[in-house]
Parts: structure tokens; sequence; C-alpha cells
């Protein structure tokens, strides 16, 4: 695991945002796996400026997004795919058909899932999965208690979830209570996978997550046994490790 500590949250979304060019620039057809929330916001906005510099272009380029609320309509400005149209594929050269994020609004979720783990596998897999962190260790929406082996599958969100999202929200009961995640599995058989944290809140779960047991009860400490991670941090974030890495 390669863990990089960035002075500013700007530094870090810049570091992610070049190592995704990067990534698309070296195979202009990479299946690429996004995350949502607060912390990747930076990430994405380096990448449409980039983008619009010529840097970088994504018309070879197939995504697959973590998770989604369950049930929320796309339409609704709090749903992943309001985010990720608003916040990257609105501004980029991205095939809308190349899109990928679970259907909030599924009938029949388990057929929804099952398509969606078959989808990326027949995609070739995720050449490279960017993910942030829960201040509780989830991945995506896999909260602790995690089954390790699950693919993509409904959860419940956890009470800590629900509070922490509901600053997106006007109040905390419009936060659905569910939502369609990739499994631990789905994630884990990612090639690469870029974990980005900031903020002083995440600190703690930094640590654990990083120098921890490996446990369902933090489900990203799973990735301390995955062969191609590179985490990085901002300054705040780091601060429970800083003297184990460098
Ligand atoms: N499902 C998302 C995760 O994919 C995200 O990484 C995490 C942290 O969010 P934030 O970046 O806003 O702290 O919580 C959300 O609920």
């Amino acid at each position: 695991m390669r863990i990089i500590v960035t002075g500013t949250y700007e530094e870090m979304s810049k570091k992610a945002a070049t190592l995704v060019a990067s990534q698309v620039n070296l195979k202009p057809n990479s299946i690429l796996g996004l995350a949502t929330g607060g912390t990747p916001v930076g990430m994405y906005r380096e990448l449409v400026k980039m983008y619009q510099e010529d840097e970088v272009d994504f018309s070879g380029v197939k995504t697959f997004n973590l998770d989604e609320y369950y049930p929320i309509d796309k339409t609704n400005d709090q749903s992943y795919y309001y985010y990720m149209k608003d916040n990257l594929f609105n501004h980029v050269n991205i095939d809308e058909e190349n899109i990928n994020i679970p259907n909030g609004k599924a009938k029949d979720i388990e057929t929804e899932c099952y398509e969606y783990d078959k989808n990326i596998y027949n995609s070739g897999g995720i050449d490279l999965q960017v993910l942030g962190i829960g201040t509780n260790g989830h991945i995506g929406f896999n909260e602790p208690d995690v089954t390790f082996e699950s693919g993509t599958h409904k959860v419940t969100l956890d009470d800590e979830t629900i509070k922490a999202n509901s600053r997106f929200f006007d109040s905390i009961e419009e936060v659905p209570k569910e939502a369609i995640s990739m499994g631990m599995k789905t994630i884990m058989q990612s090639k690469k996978i870029v974990l980005l944290a900031n903020g002083e809140a995440k600190a703690k779960i930094i640590e654990k997550m990083l120098f921890g047991e490996i446990s369902p009860n933090v489900p990203a400490s799973i990735l301390q046994l995955h062969p191609h991670v590179i985490v990085i941090l901002d300054k705040e974030a780091a601060k429970y490790i800083e003297d184990k890495v460098n």
C-alpha cells in the first residue's frame, strides 16, 4: 500500500486527478470505479479542468459508480446520479452509454445487483476504483459488520452515516435509509484502488484502517490485503499516522 500525505485538500485532489488522468491516458478505454460524497468533489473539479485543457479524453472510458441511495429518483438533486452529472459527466466528453450507476428506483433489486456485477465483469473489471471513507470505516455503503464476500447488494444505512450525510439534505428525515452498493468483493476485485480522505474527522478511522486489525467492524481495513492501493490524505486526516509513514 502506498500512502501519500499532502499538505492541503487541493493538493490531495490534484494528486488524485493526476492519477485518474494518467490511468485514462495510458489506457483510453479504462474502466473507472467512481465515488461520491464531499471528498472527491475537488478531484472531479481538477479532472474537468484537465479535460478543458486537453490533458485527458474520456471518450473511451466506461464508469461504474460505487453506490446509490434507495429509493431515489435520478432527477432528485440528492441522488448520486445527479451528483455525478453535476460534478463530472456534464462537463467532460464521456459517452452517456458508458455511465453506470445503480438504479435507485429498481423494482427487482436482486436482478439489478446481479446485472451490475455481471456488467463490471463483462467489461473486463475495474481498472481503477476511487474510494472515500466514512467516519465508521465504510467504503461505498458497506457499513461495519460487513460481509467481505458480498457483491453488489441492498444495504441499510447506519445511523452514523445517515447523520453524516444529512448535511447534504434539508433535514435528516429526508436521508434515504437504504442504498444499493457495490459489495466488498466487487471493490476488492478492482485492479487498482485509490482512497482519498481529508479533514480531522477522518484521522482516527484512517489510522484504524491502515494499522488496525483487519475486521468486518472496519470495512476499509480489508484494503490492507489488496495488492495495489494508493491512499492520498491531507495533513489533518494523516494526523495519527504521520510518524508511521515518514
Ligand atoms: N457512500 C458514500 C461513500 O462513498 C463516501 O466515501 C463516504 C464519505 O463521504 P464524505 O466524502 O462526504 O466524507 O460516505 C458516503 O456516504
